[in-house]
C-alpha cells in the first residue's frame, strides 16, 4: 500500500523544526557501534537510518529508542561479528557503503543488499578498495551493484579510489580504517565530488575521539584507535537538505514568513542553500547562534548555481527554478543521476509534466523559468524521497491541484514532511493507493 498526496496551491506560513540530520545520525550510529557504550541524542528515526541501526545489531551491537529520539547504542567494540543474515539496507546508499567497510572488518562473510533503486547504484570503487586493502569483496551479479559479498577481515593499508562515483567510499574507508591493524591512506585518482560529506565524517570521528585527516592526495586514518566519544555522547544537528524544503516553500509561498528552528550550523555543504534562495531574491535571515532561518517569498530570478558539493540540492534548486523568472543552471550535476533516481532526468521530467520547459545535459540542468507556467498535475515521486518532496513544493503555487503518486516515500530522510506542511498551513490530502 503507498500514499498519494493531493496539494491545494497554499500558501505557507508559521514556524517549523528541521529534522535531525540523516548524514550525521547514519556516521553516530555506525560510530557509536564501532564504540562501547554511547548515548545519540536527536537521532533521526527514518527508514534509511533504521538500515544503520539494523546493521549494527547484526554486526552484535544493540540499540534501544527513548520517546525523545535519544538512541542508547551498545557496541560491538570495533569487532564486528558475522552476521547470521544477510543485510537488508532498504533504500539507504549511506548504509550499504558505510556498513560494506564495516563488514571488511569481520572474521568471515557479510552479504549486503537492498531495494530495487539500492542494487542499481554503483557500488565497483568500494568493493575493489576493500579488495586491494585485504579483504574480499564482490557483487553478485558482477556488475559492481547488490548483492555484494564481503568477507574480512582486512588488514589495512593503501589504496586508490576515484572521488567522482561517491565520497561515501572515503567516509566507509576512514571510518573502517580507524580499527584496522594498519590504518588506511586513501589516494583520490579524480577530484572529490560531494567533498563536504567527508567534513562530515571528519567532524563525527573528532567527536568519537578518532584521528583522521586531509593529506596532499586524499586523506588518512591511523589504525588501531579506540572509539570512544566524549562523555560518552554525542548529539545530531538540524538536517539542512531537509530545511532545504520548507525554506524553499517559504521563497516561493511565504508572503508572511516562514521560521525554521534547529538551523545550527555544522560541516554540511547543504546550508549553501540559504545563500541559494538568498541570491534568487527571497529575504532570507539565518541567525546562527539562535540557529533560526527566517525567509520571506519575494519575486525570485534564474540563478547559475554549482551542485558539485551539494548533489541533493538538485530536486530543490529545480523547483525554485521553475518559478523564478529567467533560466536557472544547476551544474556539475553528473553524480546527481547516481542516487535513489537519475533525479536530472527525474526533475526535468515530472517538471515537464507541469508545464515546465527544462533542457537537460549529461552533467547540468536547466529551467527555462520564463517560458513556463507551473500547472497542476498528477506526478510521480519516483519512490524518491527528495522528488516527492521537489514536486510538492511546486504544487504549492502551480495552478490547479498536484498529486504526487508514492508519497509515503519521505519516510527515508523526512518522516514528517508533509506534517510540516500542514502545519505552515498547506491544504493537501492523502489518498491510499495499490
Ligand atoms: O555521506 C553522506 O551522508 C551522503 C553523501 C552524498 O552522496 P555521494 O557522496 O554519493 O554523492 C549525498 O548525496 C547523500 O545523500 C548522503
Ligand atoms: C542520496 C541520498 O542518500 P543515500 O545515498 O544514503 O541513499 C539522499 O538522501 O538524497
Amino acid at each position: 500500500m503507498s500514499t498519494d498526496v493531493t496539494i491545494v496551491p497554499s500558501s505557507v506560513q508559521g514556524t517549523v523544526r528541521a529534522p535531525p540530520s540523516k548524514s550525521y545520525t547514519h556516521r553516530a550510529i555506525l560510530a557509536a557501534g564501532y564504540a562501547g557504550d554511547t548515548t545519540v541524542r536527536d537521532a533521526l528515526w527514518s527508514a534509511d537510518t533504521q538500515a544503520t541501526a539494523r546493521a549494527v545489531t547484526a554486526f552484535g551491537g544493540a540499540l534501544e529508542r527513548r520517546d525523545d529520539g535519544t538512541l542508547e547504542v551498545e557496541g560491538f567494540d570495533g569487532r564486528p561479528e558475522v552476521p547470521t543474515d544477510v543485510i537488508d539496507c532498504g533504500n539507504s546508499g549511506t548504509t550499504i557503503r558505510l556498513v560494506s567497510g564495516a563488514a571488511a572488518l569481520a572474521d568471515g562473510t557479510t552479504v549486503l543488499t537492498g531495494d530495487e533503486s539500492l542494487r542499481s547504484r554503483p557500488q565497483g570503487p568500494l568493493l575493489e578498495a576493500i579488495t586491494d586493502l585485504g579483504g574480499e569483496a564482490t557483487s553478485t551479479r558482477e556488475n559492481g551493484q547488490a548483492p555484494l559479498v564481503v568477507t574480512g577481515p582486512l588488514a589495512g593499508g593503501s589504496v586508490s579510489i576515484p572521488g567522482d562515483v561517491s565520497s561515501q567510499f572515503i567516509t566507509s574507508l576512514l571510518m573502517a580504517g580507524a580499527v584496522t591493524d594498519q590504518g588506511i591512506e586513501i589516494d583520490l585518482e579524480t577530484a572529490l565530488k560531494s567533498a563536504p560529506y567527508v567534513d562530515i565524517t571528519l567532524e563525527v570521528l573528532e567527536a568519537f575521539g578518532v584521528d583522521a585527516r586531509q593529506t596532499d592526495t586524499g586523506f588518512a586514518v591511523e589504525g588501531g584507535q579506540s572509539y570512544d566519544p566524549v562523555g560518552g555522547e554525542y548529539a545530531v544537528p538540524g538536517d539542512f537538505s531537509s530545511i532545504s524544503y520548507p525554506l524553499a516553500a517559504g521563497a516561493i509561498a511565504g508572503e508572511d514568513g516562514v521560521r525554521i528552528e534547529g538551523a545550527h550550523p555544522s560541516a554540511q555543504g547543504d546550508t549553501a542553500i540559504v545563500e541559494i534562495v538568498e541570491r534568487m531574491g527571497a529575504d532570507v535571515d539565518w541567525d546562527r547562534g539562535a540557529g533560526t532561518v527566517d525567509v520571506t517569498a519575494a519575486l525570485l530570478e534564474g540563478i547559475t548555481v554549482d551542485v558539485e558539493d551539494t548533489p541533493d540540492l538538485l530536486p530543490t534548486i529545480a523547483t525554485l527554478g521553475a518559478v523564478a523568472d529567467g533560466e536557472t543552471r544547476i551544474t556539475n550535476a553528473e553524480h546527481v543521476r547516481y542516487k535513489e533516481t537519475d533525479r536530472v532526468s527525474a526533475m526535468a521530467e515530472e517538471l515537464g509534466t507541469m508545464g515546465v520547459e527544462t533542457t537537460e545535459e549529461h552533467d547540468s540542468l536547466t529551467i527555462h523559468g520564463d517560458e513556463s507556467r507551473l500547472e497542476g498535475a498528477t506526478v510521480s515521486g519516483r519512490d524518491d524521497h527528495r522528488i516527492i518532496m521537489a514536486l510538492a513544493l511546486a504544487g504549492l503555487v502551480a495552478d490547479g491541484e498536484t498529486t504526487v503518486e508514492g508519497a509515503d516515500h519521505v519516510d527515508v530522510s523526512y518522516p514528517g514532511f508533509f506534517s510540516s506542511l500542514e502545519e505552515l498551513g498547506v491544504d493537501l490530502e492523502r489518498q491510499e493507493s495499490g
